[in-house]
């Protein structure tokens, strides 16, 4: 009993211990995540506990894990690392998160990895190679960054522009789209999580593309995300004077998801498929909407289009058609790991238009990243992923 005289179940993951509750009144947290467990973490762990690393803990992705991790009955945060927040507790970097039992935030020089199965890499491009490199093998690896998704090297150091640090690891590395590689991602020990662009893009494509719906080629892609989609770092066009009121087109003809979009698209095709893609920042701190214009095959109609994506994610659960001619907005996925589509006709005969939404947060980083896990540990894709969206 707790002096309030009132003790609860821990509700963070599988702890079964009776936790000390912190509210004075029991009503009003009665059932609710406001309890912190007063058990020190090793003490919970037990065999049929993962136990996961977040490294780039203090990162946007990296709190996403955190937030969804909350919901996880398995899965036990050991270890969570940060550079500049190094030392700090989650609740001083995160308030929202104050209220779950999470160890703080240390240097990645001093983790110990031996007790950790698993880890999410939530780190800057670049850095996630070399560190990777140096990981036990014991380890499952979902790496967010883009430092392992395009499996030719010189295609990478092309577009990043430098040399890659870790070429052997990515022989073995599998592209994390969930939907379309669950076999391969089942059995891996590195994930490459897709990024969210090409996330939203590749989902409604390539059941089309491989269906032979629409044609490969002259596929146009106008696509928006939310802020957060560049991370938590501090840097001038992500101010709010610059960002707010106004819409800003970046990495015009030149984006990094190009190469990573037409990889999916091509292996679609079975034949090499160029894009126009260009992205727009919003001023809205989540959500990402893909607006892609595309040729029909002949004879396919915009009914055949709606038909094959229905019939293809009919037993997905994030991956959802809506009825015809409801349009898909951010709103209705801020949160969760759904993605929604539509396909619309064009004005223009014998072209289509398709709209998919995502939460570049959710299924475009951290919550791909928890369904990919869930799948190469063995438990069902939706654990921890069961959030409605967040409306309006
Ligand atoms: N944001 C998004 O919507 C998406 C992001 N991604 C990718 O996920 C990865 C993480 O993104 P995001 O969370 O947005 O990034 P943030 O900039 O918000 O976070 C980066 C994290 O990495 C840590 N870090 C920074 N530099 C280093 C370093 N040299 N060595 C070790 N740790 C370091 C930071 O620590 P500290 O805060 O202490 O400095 C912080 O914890 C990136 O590769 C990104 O491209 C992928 C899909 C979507
Ligand atoms: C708004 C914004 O800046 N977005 C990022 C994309 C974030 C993402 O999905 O992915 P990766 O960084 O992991 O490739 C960008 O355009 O570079």
């Amino acid at each position: 009993m707790s002096a309030t005289g009132f003790s609860s179940t821990c509700f963070n993951r599988s702890c079964s211990w009776k936790v000390e509750k912190l509210s004075k009144s029991k009503k009003q947290h009665e059932g609710k995540p406001f309890v912190k467990c007063s058990m020190r973490s090793s003490d919970r762990t037990s065999q049929s506990t993962v136990r996961i690393g977040v490294l780039g803990a203090s990162g946007y992705t990296g709190a996403e894990v955190l937030r969804l991790l909350a919901n996880h009955p398995q899965f036990e945060v050991t270890l969570m690392t940060a550079v500049r927040k190094a030392g700090e507790p989650i609740a001083s970097v995160f308030p929202h998160l104050a209220t779950q039992n999470l160890p703080d935030l240390i240097a990645i020089e001093d983790a110990n990895f031996s007790d950790v199965d698993a880890v999410f890499c939530c780190l800057p491009h670049g850095t996630t190679q070399e560190i990777i490199k140096g990981l036990p093998m014991h380890l499952k690896i979902v790496d967010l960054s883009a430092d392992f998704r395009l499996r030719d090297i010189s295609e990478y150091e092309e577009w990043y522009g430098k040399p890659h640090k870790a070429p052997d690891l990515q022989k073995e590395a599998v592209y994390g789209l969930t939907e379309i590689s669950r076999e391969e991602i089942k059995n891996a020990r590195l994930v490459a999580n897709p990024g969210c662009y090409p996330t939203s893009i590749q989902l409604p494509l390539v059941p089309l593309i491989k269906a032979n719906l629409i044609e490969a080629k002259n596929i146009i892609i106008d696509a928006k995300s939310g802020v957060s989609g560049a991370g938590r770092s501090p840097k001038e066009n992500l101010l709010y004077t610059e960002v707010a009121e106004g819409i800003n087109s970046y990495g015009v003809t030149r984006h990094r998801h190009v190469p990573e979009t037409e990889q999916g698209l091509s292996d679609a095709a079975r034949s090499r498929v160029t894009i126009s893609f260009t992205p727009h920042l919003i001023p809205m701190s989540r959500g990402m909407q893909s607006t892609i214009y595309v040729e029909m095959a002949p004879g396919a109609s915009i009914e055949d289009l709606h038909q094959r994506l229905g019939q293809f994610y009919k037993d997905e659960e994030f991956v959802i058609l809506l009825e015809n001619g409801v349009i898909p907005r951010t709103h209705s996925v801020r949160g969760s790991n759904y993605c929604l589509i539509n396909v619309f006709p064009d004005r223009i005969p014998g072209r289509a238009i398709i709209i998919s939404v995502i939460d570049n947060l959710v299924k475009g980083a951290s919550g791909q990243a928890l369904q990919n896990l869930n799948a190469m540990m063995g438990f069902p894709e939706n654990t921890g992923l069961q959030y409605q969206p967040l409306f309006p």
